[in-house]
């Protein structure tokens, strides 16, 4: 199938808009300043926060697990979508990233009853938590991380609940057959898993680095 030439208004400017249309709290902003002075790769963009959040809220979400909470700008998106009762369980293998999380959802006034935060790997913590008991999951960290877990990840969404993975159109290869980097190859595994199973109706929204949606019929 040939592709579409981009229609007026996608590119840079369409891109800057969209974030400029995600307005970012206070604590949001803070979040991102302390996350900036982190190593590592940056959070989410405010447009793919702000996608997050809509997606949290269509799904009514009470239960979400976020891969990777970083500095917790992705989480403090998706509590703003998700139900006030709700509980984001975020992990991350790196001890610094959760303490900036803990500080960014102190800072925004999060009551600490909403959020549960996780030191580990996804394979590490994923047994502890209960098949189909969550209305979304959202991958924010590196493909090759959990690429492998895919399956049980999956497996942690109910019906009529979503997956997000963010970043498969980051530096642009993975549209380029030839690029066989272990990054370009773990999500080429993860978009082909989630479009070939049948239960999942999928998409990718070029916001962002890209973020791959898919809920599960
Ligand atoms: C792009 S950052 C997350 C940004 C965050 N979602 C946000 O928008 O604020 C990716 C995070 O994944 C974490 N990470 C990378 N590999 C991991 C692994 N194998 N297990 C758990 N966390 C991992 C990193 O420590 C980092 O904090």
């Amino acid at each position: 199938m040939s592709a579409h030439p981009p229609p007026p208004g996608s590119g840079p400017e369409g891109a800057a808009y969209a974030d400029r249309f995600a307005a970012e709290s206070d604590g949001m902003a803070a979040a991102r300043e302390r996350a900036a002075r982190l190593p590592g790769p940056p959070p989410v963009e405010p447009a793919v926060g702000a996608t997050l959040a809509v997606l949290a809220a269509s799904v009514g979400a009470r239960s979400v697990v976020s891969i990777g909470s970083g500095g917790g700008l992705s989480g403090l998106w998706l509590l703003r979508g998700m139900r006030r009762d709700g509980v984001l369980t975020a992990l991350d293998g790196d001890p610094e990233q959760l303490r900036a999380a803990r500080a960014a959802f102190a800072g925004a006034g999060v009551p600490s009853g909403r959020t549960r935060l996780i030191f580990g790997t996804p394979a590490e913590v994923l047994p502890r938590f209960s098949p189909g008991a969550y209305d979304m999951v959202v991958c924010t960290g590196p493909p090759r991380d959990y690429a492998d877990q895919l399956g049980g990840l999956l497996d942690l969404v109910r019906v009529g609940g979503t997956l997000a993975c963010h970043g498969l159109l980051a530096g642009g290869r993975i549209a380029d057959r030839t690029a066989r980097d272990p990054q370009t190859v773990a999500w080429r595994e993860i978009t082909r898993a989630v479009r070939e199973n049948e239960d999942l109706t999928s998409a990718v929204l070029p916001i962002g680095e890209g973020l791959l949606v898919a809920t599960r019929r």
